[in-house]
Formats: C-alpha cells, structure tokens, sequence
C-alpha cells in the first residue's frame, strides 16, 4: 500500500512501502514495496491510484516518489516469484508514470534495485542520495530486467554502458549513475526534501524531453560487430549461464526495434528466464549465501547464543602464498597484523611480497595503503600480546602441533589459536594447547585475499565463543563464512577426493584428461580437474598421500592399485616420480611450453604413458560417454555430500553449495551440489550411483550413501525439507 502526505502545497510524495518479509523494507503495517506479491500489489494499486488523484486534482503540480525510511526500493520480493501475480501490472504501471503530464520525481535514497530502478527510470527526473546504491541485478538471479529496464537503460546511457550494467548486475554508487546519466542530481543532504525542491523547480516545465520510453537508442555504428563482440564475450564468461546471454538479446532488441516492439521482446525473452532452471539455482543460490551467515552448529551455539570477542590484534605465523593472503586480508580489514616467518630471508621476501599486493590492491581500490597495520617478525614470541593467531605453515601435522605447543605457552591467556590447515584434525592440534576450547579452523582458500570463502572448522573442544569470533573475523575482513564440522578435509576438501578419485579411475578405464576436462567444463566449472591439479601443483596432492602411506609399491615393485584395503589409482604419483608437477614443472596431465607457463596442451607423451600403465595392469581401455564422465564425478561429490550432512559436519545442503561455489568453481546458475542433485532427481542420482556400484564394485565413492537412500525412500522431498530428515548426531560440543 502507499499512502499520501501533503507536506508541501502542490508536491505529493508517494511512499513506497517496504515488504515486510525482509529486513531491508521495514513493516508498516502488512504492506511492502516488492511489485510481485499481493503486498506488492496493493503498493502497485496505491501507486496507480495516488497517480491518477495526482494527475486529476489541479492543485497537484508535481508528484515526487520515494521510499520509507531512507530505502527507495530493492525490487521484486524473491520469494514470491513462484505466486500468481495479482493487482496492477507492473508494466502500464510504469507506462503510466512516464506518460503523465506532471513531473515525476524519485527521491533514490538507500537502493534502487532491479524493478526499484525501473520504477525510477519511468520517472521524469532522479535524485538520488551520495550514499545510494543502483543497479539491474536481475541477471544474478537468472533473469532480465521485465519492466522496461532493458530497454529504457540504454536509450539512457548508451548501449556500451547499459550492456555492461544489464549483463553483470553490478551496482554503482551515486556518483558513478550521475557520471553515467542514470540520475539527474546527487545531494548529501535529505533526497526527499532536494527531490521536492526539485520537483517545485520544474514545474510546468516541458516533459517532452524527459520520457526515456520516447528516447531514441543510440545506435553504434558498427551494430553488428559490437553485438557480436559482447556476445563473444559473454559467452565466454557465462560459461553456460543462460541470463547474461538473454540479457543481451534484449538489448539488442532496444537497438533495432521501435520501443513498443523492443518491450514486447524483453517480455518474451523474460519469460523463457523466468521458468528455467537456472533462475531457480541462482534465486536458491541467493538464500543458501545468507543462510550460511545464520550458521549454527549441532550443540545449538549460533549468534544469538555465541558472543565473539572483539579482536583487534592477529598474528600470521607462516608466510607461505597463504600467509600472505591472510595478512593482506586482515591488514585491510583494518586489523593490526604481526606477521612471523622464522627465517630471515623469507621474511624479507614475504614483507616484499605483501606490500606489493596491498599497494596493487590500493591502488585499484583507490584507497589509502594499509602498511601500518604489519609489523614482520622472525619469532613466535611477537605473538605474545595478540588476541588470535593464524597459523598458516605446511600441512605437515609434527610441525603445526610444535607451533601449536609453543603458542599456547607464549601468547596471553584467551588468545584464540586458529590454523588454516585445509585438512588436518583440529583436535589433534587442540591437544597440544592448555586451552583446547580455544581452538579452531579458519581455512582460507587461495588466493587468501581474493578468494570469498573462509571454512570455520569447529572441534569437538571448540567453545561456542571461539567459533563466534572466527565467524565474526571472517565477516569483518569480507568474506562468506561457513562453520563446519571437524573430519579429514572438511567439507570441501573431502568432497573434493571423491570426484578426483573418480577422475583418475576414468584415465585407467580408456578416458583422457582432455576428454574429463571437456564434459567439466562444458557443465561449466572454469577448469577441469585435471588442469586444475595443473596449476595447483601435483607435488601438493603427492605429498599428502605420502604422509598417509598410500604412496608404496606391491610386492613385485610396481605402483600398487590397491591401498588400505581399498581401490587406489597411483596414476598422480606417477607422474611426480617423473618430475611432472603440472605449469611449474611445465609438464603435468598437459604440457606447457615452459616451466610456469599456463596454456594447456595435450601431451603425446602423457597419452603413451597411460597406454603403458594399462597394459602394465591388464587394462583394457572401452570407450567412455561424457554422460559417464559427468555423472561419475558429479555424484561421487555428490554422494560424499550427503555423507556429510548425514554426519552432522554441514549443518545443512545450503553450507555445501556455497563452499561448492565460492571454494571450487562450480557454476553459480548451478546451484551448488546438493542443489544439482535436486534438480536431478534424487532418485535418479541414486539409480545411476547404484548402477556405476555394480559395475564398478571396488571402485570407492560408489556406493550411495544412506541418507541419499533414505531422501529417495521417502518421496524425494525438495531440497528445503532435507534438514527435517537429516539425524543430527549428539552435540559433542
Ligand atoms: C512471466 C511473466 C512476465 C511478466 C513481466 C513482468 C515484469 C516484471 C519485471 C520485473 C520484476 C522485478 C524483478 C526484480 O526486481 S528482481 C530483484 C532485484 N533486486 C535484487 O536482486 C536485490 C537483492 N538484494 C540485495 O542486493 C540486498 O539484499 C540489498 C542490497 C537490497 C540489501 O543488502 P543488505 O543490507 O546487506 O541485506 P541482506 O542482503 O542481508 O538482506 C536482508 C534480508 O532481506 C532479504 N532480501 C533482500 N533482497 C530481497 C529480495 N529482493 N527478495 C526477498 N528477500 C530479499 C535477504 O534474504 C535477507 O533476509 P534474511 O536472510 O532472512 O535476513
């Protein structure tokens, strides 16, 4: 609903009511700002309604729209999209506000989101708030700005700008929509009041020139080869996302056809987006980033029951590629940083290494240098006073206990020791402390400072404030924090083992690593496993499963495929007995053309090799399908992630999908995992487990997990109802 104030004798302000299932549109009352809900269309009705009183009654010179409290509008309530749309449309709406013959004014205050901007662009004239936020964030959900944006926006601005806009969902601040010619003034002061001001200093005024529908779209020259150049592109950076591609379409439309043509395309094209599966994904996608931050763990600790302590200094111990990264996160977040690397001369490195990437970062973020905040030193005891400690050496399990050992004996008494490992136990650490409670896993992924995901390891001995603060400490240096259970690898990492494992059995059976690369791509991860462990570097993977004792030959001497009682493919280690580490190496499952270089090329060399080890074991390669390929690797993962969940280390599939697509690349329009397997099916995922089993009957990671049986068992419930059927195990904590 909206309602009416006369505050000024001939300016109405229409208020637009924020929805009240959302924090960002405050209650008032039971109506909202969204356009699609039936709140929505009781504030659409309103709007529609106070417009005609405003056309009709004389006195009314102008009318100036705005928001409540400081918030314009944020567009479509989400959860609603799957309602039956009811009151006034939202297109003549819009229609209706650029045609009247009174100035229309929107005070921009806060947001002006998706249909919130295209409600503004119907208006005649903007004014928007320095601290205001605009966009067309539509694609981030899968789908297209309906309601004229695409359409509206480039007549506006141009087709380059409204392209970029439209196709990444970005949003710009107030300064940058006025250097654009989004908005027509940005004031520091009240929006609404300038936005009266404004609308009084216009009054009478010709709107002839002001009705962005009557614009005509400027058209590049060369039409043709800049669509086709952004199409190129597009493509390319979708990899495989159907919105951004749309997007385009449609903006195209605005540029060769008339305005009334080009809606009626954008509605159509809006309409393929608005089914399809990917704007499910991406609008789930939405929910599961924000319900990861109300996280929780399975002894019921969670916000409301955790308080973090604040932290103000932090040491890094360990300046490796990871240490590095933490330090310049932290550093920017404004904590003050006592960065250790026992030696010297990797010390002296690693400071160089930092402030290059903080004056880099700096100078791309035009904001001032976060030097200060580091003080470098060789010892330990620099960690003394600080109130958390990350500690981001090898993932060698003697070392980090003996740093773990020493820290609890120097640093003040209730310093949280946290460690970075990707894998190990973070119990066995706890151990070595005075105060295990103390303890957790913060697990950065690399590049630390660019990389959003940070894994909050909970111990069985961690203390409910502990997994607070290293929350709390991820949220303030940026980044999308999810807390997870104590096992080997976590949850990415363990779900990672089986898909790789189920790579590596694939080259044993006749496939390529060009060929398993291909299928994971095209389903759109930006590289495949096998170049992935390319540029990760073979060598790291090595390491590991020395350490764990599967890297040992049988008893004639050959590289043995069973290990731990269990099918082992030691193709990996292999190749590091050759030296082929991957791009540092120059050589790994593809060839470079020099050591660090990174354009994959398929290897002759690689291709005989794997024709050696089959006949070596007796191995006859058959023709795979990329169906095969797929599905093996995907639901291997998959698989594992309902172990995961059944264990109680996620607390529920919305933790795994988002580590999946902040950690590992797998493309956002998908989901995540559990979402994939969702959408799949899950019977259908569980049938093809059950199938590559029998087949396959010593191959691990096979055989389908119970929870999985037990989902299927009962009728496949959508993914929003698996927590119900998920058994929490006891609370250790
Ligand atoms: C086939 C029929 C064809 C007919 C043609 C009809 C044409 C129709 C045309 C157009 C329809 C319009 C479409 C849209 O507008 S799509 C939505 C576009 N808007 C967005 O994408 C904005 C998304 N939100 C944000 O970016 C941010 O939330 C924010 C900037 C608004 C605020 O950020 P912040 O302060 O950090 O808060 P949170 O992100 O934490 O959010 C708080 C709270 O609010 C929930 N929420 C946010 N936005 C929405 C939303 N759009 N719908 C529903 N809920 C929303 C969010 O989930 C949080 O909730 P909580 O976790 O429960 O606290």
């Amino acid at each position: 609903m909206c309602r009416a104030s006369l505050p000024f004798s001939a300016t109405w302000k229409l208020y637009l009511e924020r929805n009240s299932r959302c924090n960002v549109f405050r209650r008032i009352g039971t109506a909202g700002s969204t356009w699609w809900s039936p709140q929505c269309a009781a504030v659409r009705q309103g709007i529609v309604d106070m417009m005609h009183r405003a056309l009709r009654e004389p006195e009314v010179k102008s009318v100036v729209i705005c928001g409540q409290d400081g918030k314009f509008c944020g567009g479509a309530d989400i959860r609603e999209f799957g309602a039956k749309m009811s009151g006034p449309p939202l297109v003549p709406m819009i229609h209706m506000i650029e045609a009247a013959a009174k100035p229309v004014v929107a005070a921009i205050e806060g947001v002006a989101l998706g249909g919130g901007l295209e409600l503004a662009l119907s208006c005649h004239y903007r004014i928007a708030h320095s601290k205001a936020r605009l966009g067309l964030p539509e694609v981030t959900l899968g789908l297209l700005p309906g309601a004229g944006g695409t359409q509206r926006l480039p007549r506006l601005i141009g087709v380059p700008a409204a392209l970029e806009l439209i196709t990444t969902g970005r949003h710009v601040t107030a300064a940058e929509a006025l250097q654009l010619g989004i908005v027509d003034e940005v004031t520091d002061q009240n929006a609404v009041d300038a936005a009266v001001k404004f609308a009084q200093s216009v009054e009478g005024k010709s709107l002839d020139a002001r009705r962005i529908g009557t614009f005509p779209c400027p058209r590049p020259p060369d039409l043709d080869a800049v669509f086709e150049k952004v199409m190129k592109e597009v493509r390319r950076s979708a990899r495989g996302a159907i919105a951004p591609v749309t997007c385009v379409q449609a903006v195209h439309a605005a540029v060769t056809l008339p305005y009334a043509k080009g809606m009626e395309r954008e509605r159509e094209l809006f309409s393929t987006l608005f089914t399809s599966g990917q704007a499910r994904a991406l609008q789930y996608y939405f929910f599961a980033q924000r319900a990861v931050s109300r996280w929780s763990t399975p002894s019921g600790a969670r916000w409301d029951t955790s308080k973090p302590r604040p932290v103000r200094k932090a040491a890094v111990i360990g300046l490796g590629t990871m240490g590095r990264g933490i330090s310049v996160s932290l550093a920017q977040a404004g904590f003050s940083v006592v960065a250790v690397e026992t030696q010297e001369k990797q010390l002296l490195e690693a400071k160089q290494a930092v402030s290059g990437m903080l004056e880099r970062d700096a100078k791309r973020r035009g904001a001032p240098l976060a030097h200060g905040n580091i003080k470098y030193s060789c010892s330990l005891k620099a960690a003394a006073d600080v109130d958390l400690v990350i500690e981001a050496v090898f993932e060698d399990m003697a070392l980090k206990k003996a740093i773990f050992r020493q820290l609890s004996a120097i640093c003040k008494p209730g310093t949280f020791l946290c460690s970075n490992t990707s894998a190990l136990d973070i119990d066995e650490l706890a151990s070595q402390t005075q105060s295990p409670e103390l303890v957790v896993g913060m697990h950065f992924f690399a590049p630390a400072h660019v990389m959003k995901l940070l894994e909050v390891v909970y111990g069985p001995r961690s203390s409910p404030e502990a997994v607070a603060t290293a929350m709390q400490m991820g949220k303030k240096i940026g980044k999308v924090s999810v807390a997870v259970g104590n096992c080997r690898g976590f949850v990415g990492n363990r779900m990672l083992k089986p898909y790789l494992e189920q790579a590596f059995f694939l080259l044993e059976e006749g496939a390529t690593p060009e060929q398993v690369d291909q299928v994971l791509e095209e389903f759109g991860f930006p590289m495949g496993v096998f170049k992935v462990s390319d540029l990760s570097g073979l060598d790291v993977g090595w390491k590991v499963r020395k350490a764990d004792g599967l890297v040992v030959p049988d008893s004639t001497g050959k590289s043995a495929r069973i290990q731990g009682g269990r099918r082992y493919s030691p193709l990996g280690d292999l190749l590091c007995e050759q030296g082929r580490f991957g791009q540092k190496t120059g050589r790994g499952w593809y060839q470079y053309d020099k050591p660090g270089g990174r354009v994959a090329k398929s290897d002759p060399w690689l291709h005989r090799f794997l024709e050696e080890y089959r006949a070596r074991h007796g191995l006859v390669a058959r023709r795979i399908d990329q169906q095969e390929v797929l599905e093996r690797c995907l639901y291997a993962l998959i698989n594992e992630g309902f172990q995961i969940l059944q264990d109680g280390i996620a607390a529920g599939p919305e933790d795994i999908d988002v580590i999946y697509v902040l950690g590992y690349g797998w493309p956002r329009h998908r989901g995540g995992p559990m979402f994939f397997a969702d959408m799949v099916g899950l019977d259908k995922v569980l049938d093809r487990l059950e199938r590559y089993h029998q087949l396959h009957p010593d191959v691990p990671g096979l055989k389908p997990c119970s929870l999985l049986r037990k989902l299927a068992a009962g009728g496949c419930p959508p993914i929003h109802r698996w927590r119900e059927v998920i058994q929490k195990p006891h609370s250790q904590l």
